[in-house]
């Protein structure tokens, strides 16, 4: 039987030698420097078959943007188990204990990426925001619809890109639900680090910023680039990999995307991590030459006071359903409810009166930040409409002007 608790400072290398072990990760000294700095701020929770480390699990500290809020988020990463205990319920232990602590400290959401798909649904989390992958053909200019704002591009160093673009971002995460804040530890840790973790032959960051002098930048691009093919011909058919860029207007963005495709010696741009409604999608001119690569589940969220977690958002249009909400794991949230919400505000209240729509509490966090309908789910069986209508009035009132979008993957 293990036992789970804390994990001291002291044991932090051990976490990171089990992680590296589960994610078959071999860091060098700077990478695993780096890892320490981000564990020492995280809360730590291990499993101990008697004095050995057999499960690891951390939580950031994040506030999570959510539809008119900003709440307080566990972020969970560096979830691990060893192969030596496996499917014995280590993890399910381990997610227990986390959810208590999380409900105990106050915070009425957690949130994940998950290596796999099938693992959180169990455990109440649902996919609440998809990532896309565009890629640009960039061996032509950007053909747009839109005319670029003509303010002034400049770098900036790294070292000083976090004065820049660090209160720009902070700003920029009430724009989409799905943001994590991110504190100077996370930004050297990846965003702005000089070694990418994930691929060592990119270059290091660079930041463009778009302003006139003296004024705040009106948006950013954070990117890398690397050579393709064999460098032999002139002109080889480089790499921009945008991590990130934000923008106050579709002009500044489309100004931003005409500086990336325009690099010189370079033909392809790849934002890994857009969201999928992202502007560029409509205001480029060619869609053959602007694609959509790949969707993928980005962040997974678990309601863990589902009242706490209604009545703290806002609401895009009135609402009153009755919702009959299943939670193995958290059965304080399992019940009848009534929900009434609108641009006013929201209560959440037991019920007695009969569901209008009966489903999971991780298909209701699918649908929290307005990123998955409600309908949707309902078509696919997974949500019992009983009241015809009820789901899309839920969806209406759900509803965000633009979808979630979380580019951190922690
Ligand atoms: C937020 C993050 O950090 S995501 C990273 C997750 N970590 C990894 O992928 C690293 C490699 N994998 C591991 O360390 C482990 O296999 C873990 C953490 C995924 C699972 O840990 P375990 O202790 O084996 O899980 P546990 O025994 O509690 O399993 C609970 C249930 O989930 C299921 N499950 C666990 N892992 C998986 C999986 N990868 N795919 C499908 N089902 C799974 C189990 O079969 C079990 O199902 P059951 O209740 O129907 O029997």
């Amino acid at each position: 039987m293990v036992d789970i608790r804390e994990v001291p400072e002291a044991h932090i290398d051990r976490a990171l030698e089990l992680a590296y072990l589960v994610f078959h990760d071999r860091p060098d000294e700077e990478g695993r420097e780096r890892h320490h700095a981000l564990l020492s701020h995280c809360a730590r929770l291990g499993a101990y078959d008697g004095d050995a480390l057999v499960g690891f699990m951390a939580a950031h500290e994040f506030r999570l943007s959510v539809p008119g809020a900003d709440l307080p988020c566990p972020g969970l990463t560096f979830v691990s188990v060893a192969p030596t205990h496996r499917r014995r319920g280590v993890l399910t232990a381990l997610m227990d204990e986390q959810l208590r602590r999380t409900g105990a400290a106050g915070a009425p959401i957690a949130a994940l990426w998950a290596s796999e798909s099938a693992i959180y649904g169990r455990f109440g989390y649902g996919c609440a925001t998809q990532g896309a992958t565009i890629e640009i053909d960039s061996t032509r200019p950007l053909a747009l619809r839109i005319e670029p704002d003509p303010r002034p591009l400049r770098l900036v160093d790294p070292r000083d890109a976090l004065a820049v673009i660090g209160p720009y971002h902070e700003a920029a995460r009430a724009g989409r639900a799905g943001r994590p804040t991110r504190d100077a530890v996370r930004w050297n840790e990846s965003w702005l680090c000089e070694q990418d973790e994930e691929d060592e032959e990119l270059g290091p960051p660079r930041i463009i910023v778009i302003g006139d002098p003296g004024k705040p930048i009106a948006g950013y691009v954070l990117y890398r680039t690397k050579h393709e093919g064999d460098g032999g011909p002139a002109r080889s058919p480089g790499l921009v990999r945008v991590d990130e860029l934000e923008a106050d207007t579709p002009a500044v963005a489309a100004a931003l995307w005409d500086c990336l495709a325009g690099l010189d010696l370079t033909g392809k741009v790849r934002a890994w991590g857009r969201p999928p409604d992202d502007p560029l999608l409509r205001f480029a001119a060619d869609r053959d030459q602007v694609r959509v690569t790949a969707q993928f589940p980005a962040l997974w969220l678990r309601l863990v006071d589902v009242r706490a977690a209604l009545t703290r958002r806002s609401w895009a249009a009135p609402v009153e359903v009755v919702l009959e909400l299943a939670d193995v794991r958290l059965p304080g949230n399992a019940g009848r409810f009534r929900l009434k919400a609108g641009p006013g505000g929201a209560t959440y209240e037991p019920a007695a009166a009969p569901a209008d729509l009966e489903l999971e509490v991780r298909d209701l966090a699918a649908c929290y930040l307005g990123g998955t309908r409600v309908a949707e789910l309902a078509a696919a069986g997974l949500v019992a409409e009983r009241t015809p209508g009820a789901a899309a009035a839920l969806d209406a009132a759900l509803s965000t002007p633009l979808l979630p979008h979380t580019a951190d993957e922690f």
